[in-house]
């Protein structure tokens, strides 16, 4: 500590002071500032006040899905190297995010119902039903669906790309199953797979880390649950029961996807513990 005020005091002295040090890298060009904080563009004319409301929440949810990708990978990885602890550390961290992710729904319901009309001609046929990130969580997550690339009309051939190769790839569940038959335990069907997991609950002596990671990826799946129960919540509250600007019902087209589990035999399997 003390060395480390005696430095700062010296470079003081050298005429330079503290956080300019080289004066080469700075926080606002690490961080690509000028860039990042050039990209709200509210479209709306007259201008609505709450559009850049509107942007900013977006990009930040995209930014946090970029994340969680980069996370949900190094998750699978470490589950096909057989490394439990390792996944289920990277997997706590993908909670965290994700709780931050149900949790800023509530900054947009500020929003008023009149405030969100005074921009919303302005969004169709924009949706958030084109999140090519989001839809890549769900696949990566194990919810995979090839009929989402067929309705999506307008991707780039990049975002195509991306999500045809997240349908190929191998999804957290394939990894889970990889880690299973490492320890000896059989996956070639879902009875067999049930069969395993009750082994792994019931000897918690030496499957323990395989219990927390199970248990971890229910955590995953639960909070996408969330996100999806609390997103339709705001939804009914800005539109009611009109239709949305992706062409959908709205409301009963989320309503219909709140059944979706991503590891439907890991919620099954409290029926037989
Ligand atoms: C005023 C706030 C919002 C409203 C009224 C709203 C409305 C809707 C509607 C009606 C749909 C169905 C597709 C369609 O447009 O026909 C939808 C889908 C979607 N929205 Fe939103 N949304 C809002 C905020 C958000 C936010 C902040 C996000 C964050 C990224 C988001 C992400 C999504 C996603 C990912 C879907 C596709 C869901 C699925 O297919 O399961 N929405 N939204
Ligand atoms: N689909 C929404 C509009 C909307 O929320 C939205 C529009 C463009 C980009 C992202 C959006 N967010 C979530 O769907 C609606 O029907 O009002």
């Amino acid at each position: 500590m003390v060395g480390l005020v005696t430095s700062a005091a010296s470079r003081a002295s050298e005429g330079r002071s503290f956080g300019e040090e080289g004066a080469r890298l700075t926080y606002g060009s690490y961080l690509r500032l000028p860039e990042l904080l050039n990209q709200q563009r509210p479209a709306s004319e007259p201008p609505a006040h709450d559009e850049l409301l509107f942007i900013t929440i977006h990009q930040v949810y995209e930014l946090w899905f970029q994340q969680l990708l980069h996370e949900l990978e190094a998750v699978r990885a470490a589950m096909f190297d057989g490394r439990a602890w390792q996944a289920r550390a990277l997997l706590s961290r993908v909670h965290s995010i994700e709780r931050v992710l149900v949790g800023q729904v509530e900054v947009l319901e500020t929003m008023t119902p009149q405030d969100f009309l005074a921009f919303r001609s302005r969004l169709a046929p924009a949706s958030g039903f084109q999140s090519v990130q989001f839809r890549e969580v769900e696949f990566l997550s194990g919810a995979k669906d090839p009929d989402f690339l067929a309705r999506f009309t307008a991707l780039t051939d990049a975002e195509r790309a991306r999500l045809e190769r997240r349908l190929t790839e191998p999804t957290l569940w394939d990894a889970f199953l990889h880690l299973l038959r490492g320890r000896g335990l059989a996956t070639d069907s879902d009875e067999a797979i049930t069969a395993s997991l009750l082994t792994v609950a019931r000897d918690r002596d030496t499957h323990g880390d395989a219990w927390d990671l199970a248990e971890a990826l229910v955590e995953h799946d639960a909070n996408a649950w969330l996100w999806r129960s609390r997103h339709v919540v705001m939804v009914e509250r800005q539109i009611g029961t009109k239709s949305g600007t992706g062409g959908s019902s709205g409301g009963p087209y989320l309503r219909g996807r709140l059944p979706l589990r991503y590891y439907p035999l890991l919620w099954e399997l409290r029926d037989h513990l």
